[in-house]
């Protein structure tokens, strides 16, 4: 079963660095998964090859069957990506700019009524007709998820996405992804907020320096990790990564 995303044996080497070292992951249909790990870790780098943005040194990806470096068009229309930094045409007003990425992805039917509703979703009606370098840090993410969620992407993949986003944002965020996968579509979220992962995920998998570590719920983590029932994905995630560098448990 190749799932929604799959990666084999996925690795990147730069230089003498080893950034992913051969991680197999499959992401099903319906459901959100946590990529955490510690900085420099890999999770973008890994995001970069799932979305066809960089060549891995080897391995496989398949999103929902299809190579991204031999079908990059498919595999496009198929995800949306928010980076942690997204990049924005800063002269374009909110609305200008969705309905530019509405276009690009070629979405049919009422593009301007979907554009509104997006924009409306997220609080930005009022600074809909404003230009994008007049946004605060929340709304640039704002504006850049409405982008990537205008053409209803089978697979988002979200860099750190509620760095800059108030309490209603980010719940309006992960009820949003919610509502994604129990249409069947799959996310991937890379994030260092533990409790945002404990909240949202259905499952997640810890990365460190290149490997996975472990993967699971977070019941399945803390049985990996030996952790008692009460311990929260911090103390899971601490120990599994102290583990991996070998640093002795307190
Ligand atoms: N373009 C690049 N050239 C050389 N090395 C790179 C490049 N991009 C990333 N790396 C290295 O690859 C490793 C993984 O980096 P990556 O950005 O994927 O980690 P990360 O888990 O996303 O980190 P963070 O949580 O800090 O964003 C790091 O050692 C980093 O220095």
């Amino acid at each position: 079963m190749e799932g929604a995303v799959l990666a084999q044996g996925l690795t990147k080497r730069y230089g003498r660095n080893l950034a992913v070292d051969g991680i197999d992951l499959v992401l099903r249909e319906g459901e959100i998964v946590g990529l955490l790990g510690p900085n420099g870790a890999g999770k973008t780098t890994t995001v970069g090859m799932l979305t066809g943005l960089l060549r891995p040194t080897a391995g496989r990806v398949r999103i929902c069957g299809h190579d991204p470096e031999r079908e990059p068009i498919v595999v496009k229309r198929l995800i949306g990506y928010v980076p942690d930094e997204p990049y924005l045409y800063e002269k374009l007003t909110g609305r200008e700019f969705v309905t530019l990425m509405a276009e690009l992805y070629r979405v049919r039917g009422p593009v301007a009524a979907m554009v509104d509703e997006l924009l409306e979703r997220f609080g930005l009606r009022e600074v809909a007709d404003s230009q994008i370098g007049s946004y605060s840090r929340g709304m640039r993410e704002k504006v850049a998820l409405c982008g990537q969620l205008v053409h209803q992407p089978q697979v988002l993949f979200l860099d750190e996405p509620t760095v800059g986003l108030d309490p209603r944002s980010a719940r309006l965020l992960k009820d949003t992804l919610r509502a994604m996968a129990d249409e069947g579509r799959t996310v991937l979220i890379c994030t260092h907020i533990l409790e945002m992962a404990e909240q949202i995920c259905d499952r997640v998998a810890i990365l460190d320096r290149g490997r996975i570590v472990a993967q699971g719920s977070l019941e399945e983590l803390r049985d990996a990790a030996r952790a008692g029932e009460d311990a929260t994905l911090e103390d899971v995630f601490l120990r599994l990564t102290q583990e991996a560098e070998g640093v002795p448990e307190a």
